[in-house]
Order: structure tokens, then sequence, then C-alpha cells
């Protein structure tokens, strides 16, 4: 069934958990400790890279919901039939650049599944000099909600941003669009090389829909308590 901004989601089922792990055995390894504490899970380039794509095809099967984050974005009719593969896997959510081309091409290739493309607007490892370096004019804010809107316009179910421009793309592009933001980092937690971060409650509390958390889980010396624990705080703040 497709889900979008409106639908109601518990607490556990808004936390992702983005198994960025070199290789199968080692993801197999969190899933099992994670056990039902965790019901949706990210794979993204490192694992898919090492043989994740049959681990996601196995982890549908077994019920998980599953996040193929390969960011695509390539020439219209490449990004149409990688989306459409994609879609036969049976994944709840994937991930392609959110430039109006390619956004229009995943839109066409998933026609008829339930596979809910997501938009990915500013990675949230950059901030306004990042965008600068690359050659962008405009800063984060105004270019996640170019992007935000260009995601909608193209028919896209929804968005990757950080939390900190949650509410106010919220209040710009509707109630439909899900909001899915990474950069998450318990309190007092290490940013690594994230620059965008917000805690679980507060992405919450500022519309986030799901929230995608790789280090603070997968290397945590308890994920299974860690992930726990971000459930509690997403509980907390769930309106
Ligand atoms: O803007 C983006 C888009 C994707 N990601 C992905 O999310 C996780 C975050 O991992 P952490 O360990 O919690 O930092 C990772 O897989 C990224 O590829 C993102 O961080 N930001």
């Amino acid at each position: 069934m497709a889900i979008d901004g409106r639908s109601p989601i518990s607490a556990r089922d808004r936390l992702i958990v983005a198994l960025d792990v070199p290789d199968v055995a080692r993801a197999r390894a969190l899933v099992t400790e994670l056990g039902d504490a965790v019901s949706f899970y990210k794979l993204g380039m490192e694992i898919v890279y090492g043989g994740g794509l049959d681990l996601a095809r196995a982890l549908v099967d077994e019920g998980k919901k599953v996040f193929l984050d390969l960011k695509l974005h390539d020439i219209g009719t490449t990004v149409e039939r990688a989306t459409a593969q994609v879609a036969r896997i049976g994944v709840t959510f994937l991930t392609v650049h959110a430039y109006p081309q390619t956004l229009a091409a995943a839109v066409a290739g998933k026609a008829g599944s339930d596979l809910a493309i997501l938009g990915v607007t500013v990675m949230t490892s950059y901030d306004n000099a990042d965008l600068a370096a690359a050659g962008y004019h405009a800063g984060v804010q105004e270019t996640v909600e170019r992007r935000a809107l260009q995601t909608r316009d193209a028919g896209a179910e929804g968005l990757i941003l950080s939390a900190a421009e949650a509410a106010s793309v919220r209040a710009l592009v509707g109630p439909e669009l899900l909001l899915v933001t990474p950069g998450i980092r318990p309190a007092g937690g290490s940013a690594d090389d994230q620059k965008r971060i917000f805690t679980p409650g507060d992405a919450i509390r500022a519309g986030a829909n799901y929230l995608v958390v790789g280090r603070p889980v997968t290397a945590a010396s308890h994920p299974r308590q860690a992930a726990e624990s971000i459930v509690e705080d997403i509980a907390a703040a769930v309106p």
C-alpha cells in the first residue's frame, strides 16, 4: 500500500537503520542482533556493491521494509529502466538525486508499483560553504526548498533532507510528501562527517516522517539498546 506524509506510522517503524557495513555477513549479524527492535533497513552503496541486493530481496521476504539508497542520477532512459528493476525487488523506498529530469524518469520507471521515490535535496554532510565550493550560488535552505518543490511537481513521494529544513519544507510543499531525515544524532553523540544534525526527538518535532540512523546504532557497543533508546526518543516526540 502506498504511504504518504499523512499516514500514521508507529514510533518503531519511523526508525530506518542504515546497514553501512562492508559485507553481507556483518549486515546479517546486525539484523539478527537488532531483531524486532528494527523493522526498516536502508541499504546504501557500500553494502549493495558488496553483494547486498540479494540481502535486500531476503529482507523483503522476511517482512522487513527496505530502503535502497542508490541515489540514481543518469540520463532519463537509464534512470527509468533502473527504477523499474528496483521496483521488481519489492523494496519500499528508492533515492534519486532531486533533478527534474531524474525525478521524472524515476516516477515513470516505478509506474504500477508501490515503490516510493525520494528526491535527495542537499546531502546532510554539506553546509553553505560546501555548496559554494561545488559551484552553486544558492545556499542550503534555498537549494533544499527548490528541490523539494521540483520533487513534488515531478510526482515523487518524498524527500531526503536534514531535519533543520523539515519544518519550512513541510510548510512549503504541504502534507503529502514524506520527509526522510538522515544526519540524526542522539544528544551529545559525535557528528562524524555530518554537518546538519538533529536529535531523534527534535527531528520528529520538526516534522520528519522517518529518521535514517547509521553509526549511532551500527557502531554502538550495544546496537539493540541504542536502537531502542532512539525509538523511545521518537515515541516521546510523536504528536
Ligand atoms: O543527505 C544524506 C543522504 C543520505 N545519507 C545516508 O544516511 C546514512 C547516515 O549514516 P550515519 O552513520 O547516521 O551518519 C548514510 O548511509 C548516508 O549515506 C546521509 O547521511 N545524508
